[in-house]
C-alpha cells in the first residue's frame, strides 16, 4: 500500500493547523453529492468505495511526512496531532455499483471538524474518478445492447491509476472484462485480449503470422485481419488458420476475428458470410477503433454482426463528459444544521444530518424516486407518502400505502474509526451493479433524453432547509 496521506489539498492541512491551535473539537457532518449526470445520462453508477476504505484505514502520517510539513512551516503542536492521527468518526455510503442521482448524498462523514475535513480531497479523487468511468461504461454497455465489451484503454488513460481503477470502474458499470493485466490480477477479473498488427508485420507473411498465433493460444485465438486488406486477405487467412485448427482435431473454446478499421458494419456483415459459409459460424467477430455508445448504437442500426466490442481511448477517459463533479459540503457542525446559500438555487446545500431513502414500486421492483430526509424522521411504509417538487411544491404525487418499498441506501461503513463494512469482490459489485441497472426503468436508461429520476425532499428538510434560507438571508 502506498503511503497516500499526504494526497490532499494544502489548504486541508493549514485549516486542521488552525482548528488543532484554538482546540475547535465539535464534531462536523459533510455530504459528498454530484450535481449533473455525466454525457447526460439518467442515472450515474457508484464506484471507488473499496478504495476510500482503504485510504482511511492507512491514514497515518509517516516521520518523512512530518519532517516535510514541519519545512512547509506547520508547528510542533499539530505535527504531534499528526503523528498520533488515526480516524475516528463515521462514514456512511451508498454501496459501490449502486445507480445513483444527482444532489442526494452518496457518502457521509461525521467526526471532528478537523477529521471530516481532512478526507475531502482524497475521497472526491477517488470517486470522481471511478464513478465517471463506471458510468461510462455502463452507457457503452447500454449501447451493446447484450454483446459483450472489453475495456481495451490503459495505452490511453491519464496514468497508471487512472489505467488501473479506470478498468476496475469499467468492469464495474458492465464490461466483461479488461486487456490490462494488473487490474486482472489486483481486482480478480476477467482479462483478455488478441494481438497487435506489429505481430503480423513482424512476419514475412499475415498467414504465417495467423498460424504462429493458433499454434500458441489456440483457446483464445481472435486474429487481428485488416493489417492488409480486410476482406482479400485478413478474413480468407484466417479462415485457412481455422481449417487447420480444425484439421489438427484442435476445439478451440473461443476464436474468431477482430476488425479495427474501415466500415466496421459492411467488413462484419462480409466477414460474417465469409466465415459462415466456411463453417465456422461459432467464431467470433470482435470490433475495435475509437468506439463509444453513439458509434456502437450506430453499428446495431446497421446490423453489424459483431459479437464483442473492444473499447479504449472513449471509455477510460469518458471523452465527452471528462468530469464527474462531485463536491464534498458540510450539513451540520456542532449539532447544528448548516447551509451554504447561492444566488443560482441549483447549487444551495441540503441542510442537517441526513438519510438517503429510495422508493420502489412494489409490484415492479422499479424505482419510484429518492427521498432526502432528516436521519431521524420517520419515512413509514404504513402510511399514504406524499412526494412534492422541490421547486414547484404544488407539484404532488401520493404513493398509497402497501404500493411501495422503502430502503436506507447509506449503510454504515466506519464507526468511531472502526471499519464496519465487509467490501464485496469487484465481481459481485459487477454483479449488484446489474440489478440496480434492472430496477430503472427503460425510459432512465436510455442514452438520448432519458427521463429525470425525481430526487424530493422530506417535509421536515424542506422546512429546514427554508428556514435556514431565512435566517442566513438575515444576517448578509
Ligand atoms: N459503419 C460505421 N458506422 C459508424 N461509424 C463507424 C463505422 N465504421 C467505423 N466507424 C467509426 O468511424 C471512425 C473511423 O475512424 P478513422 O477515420 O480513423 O478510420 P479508419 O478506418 O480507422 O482508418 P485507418 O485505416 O486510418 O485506421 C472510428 O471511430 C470507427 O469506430
Ligand atoms: O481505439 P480505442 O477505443 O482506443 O481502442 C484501443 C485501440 O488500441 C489499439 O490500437 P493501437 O493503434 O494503439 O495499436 P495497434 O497497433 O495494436 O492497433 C487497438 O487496435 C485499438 O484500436
Ligand atoms: O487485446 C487487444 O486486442 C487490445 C488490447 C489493448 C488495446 N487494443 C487492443
Amino acid at each position: 500500500m502506498r503511503n497516500l496521506s499526504l494526497l490532499t489539498d494544502f489548504y486541508q492541512l493549514t485549516m486542521a493547523q488552525g482548528y488543532c491551535q484554538k482546540g475547535k473539537t465539535e464534531t462536523a457532518v459533510f455530504d459528498l453529492f454530484y450535481r449533473e449526470n455525466p454525457s447526460n445520462n439518467g442515472y450515474a453508477i457508484f464506484a471507488g468505495l473499496e478504495q476510500i476504505i482503504e485510504f482511511v484505514e492507512n491514514l497515518r502520517f509517516k516521520e518523512d511526512d512530518i519532517s516535510y510539513l514541519k519545512n512547509q512551516g506547520f508547528n510542533d503542536k499539530f505535527l504531534d496531532y499528526l503523528r498520533n492521527f488515526k480516524f475516528k468518526g463515521d462514514i456512511y455510503s451508498v454501496p459501490e455499483g449502486s445507480v445513483v442521482f444527482p444532489k442526494e448524498p452518496l457518502l457521509k462523514v461525521e467526526a471532528p471538524i478537523l477529521q471530516a475535513q481532512l478526507l475531502e480531497t482524497p475521497l472526491l479523487n477517488l470517486i470522481n474518478h471511478q464513478a465517471l468511468i463506471a458510468t461510462k461504461a455502463a452507457r457503452i454497455n447500454e449501447a451493446a445492447k447484450g454483446k459483450n465489451v472489453l475495456e481495451f484503454g490503459l495505452r490511453r488513460a491519464h496514468g497508471p491509476d487512472a489505467g488501473i481503477y479506470g478498468a476496475r470502474a469499467a468492469v464495474i458499470g458492465g464490461c466483461v472484462g479488461t486487456s490490462n493485466v494488473l487490474t486482472g490480477k489486483k481486482f480478480g477479473v476477467k482479462v483478455s485480449g488478441t494481438h497487435a498488427h506489429s505481430w503480423v508485420m513482424s512476419f514475412e507473411s499475415e498467414l504465417e503470422s495467423f498460424r504462429t498465433y493458433a499454434d500458441n493460444f489456440p483457446n483464445n485465438c481472435i486474429l487481428l485481419v485488416d493489417t492488409y486488406d480486410t476482406l482479400k486477405s485478413g478474413v480468407p487467412n484466417a479462415i485457412k488458420v481455422f481449417k487447420e485448427m480444425k484439421e489438427k482435431g484442435i476445439e478451440s473454446d473461443l476464436f474468431g476475428i477482430r476488425l479495427d478499421s474501415g466500415d466496421l458494419a459492411y467488413l462484419s456483415k462480409e466477414a460474417r458470410k465469409m466465415l459462415d459459409q466456411a463453417g465456422f459460424e461459432d467464431a467470433v467477430i470482435v470490433a475495435s477503433n475509437n468506439l463509444d455508445e453513439n458509434i456502437i448504437t450506430s453499428l446495431n442500426l446497421q446490423g453489424a454482426e459483431i459479437d464483442l466490442y473492444g473499447v479504449g481511448t472513449r471509455l477510460i477517459t469518458s471523452y465527452d463528459s471528462p468530469a464527474f463533479g462531485a463536491v464534498y459540503k458540510m450539513s451540520e457542525y456542532s449539532d447544528q444544521p448548516k447551509i451554504k446559500l447561492s444566488d443560482n438555487i441549483e447549487k444551495m446545500t441540503n441542510p442537517g444530518d441526513k438519510k438517503l431513502v429510495r422508493i420502489y414500486d412494489k409490484e415492479s421492483g422499479k424505482i419510484r424516486a429518492d427521498l432526502i430526509a432528516l436521519k431521524n424522521e420517520e419515512i413509514s411504509e404504513n402510511e399514504d407518502l406524499t412526494l412534492f417538487d422541490a421547486r414547484d411544491t404544488w407539484k404532488t404525487t401520493t404513493l398509497k400505502k402497501g404500493s411501495y418499498q422503502l430502503r436506507d441506501m447509506l449503510e454504515p461503513i466506519f464507526k468511531n474509526g472502526q471499519l464496519v463494512y465487509d467490501s464485496p469482490s469487484v465481481l459481485e459489485i459487477k454483479n449488484y451493479a446489474e440489478k440496480e441497472k434492472d430496477s430503472l426503468g427503460e425510459e432512465y436508461k436510455r442514452l438520448t433524453n432519458p427521463h429525470i429520476m425525481k430526487v424530493d425532499l422530506s417535509d421536515k428538510l424542506f422546512d429546514l432547509k427554508q428556514r435556514l434560507i431565512k435566517k442566513n438571508k438575515m444576517k448578509k
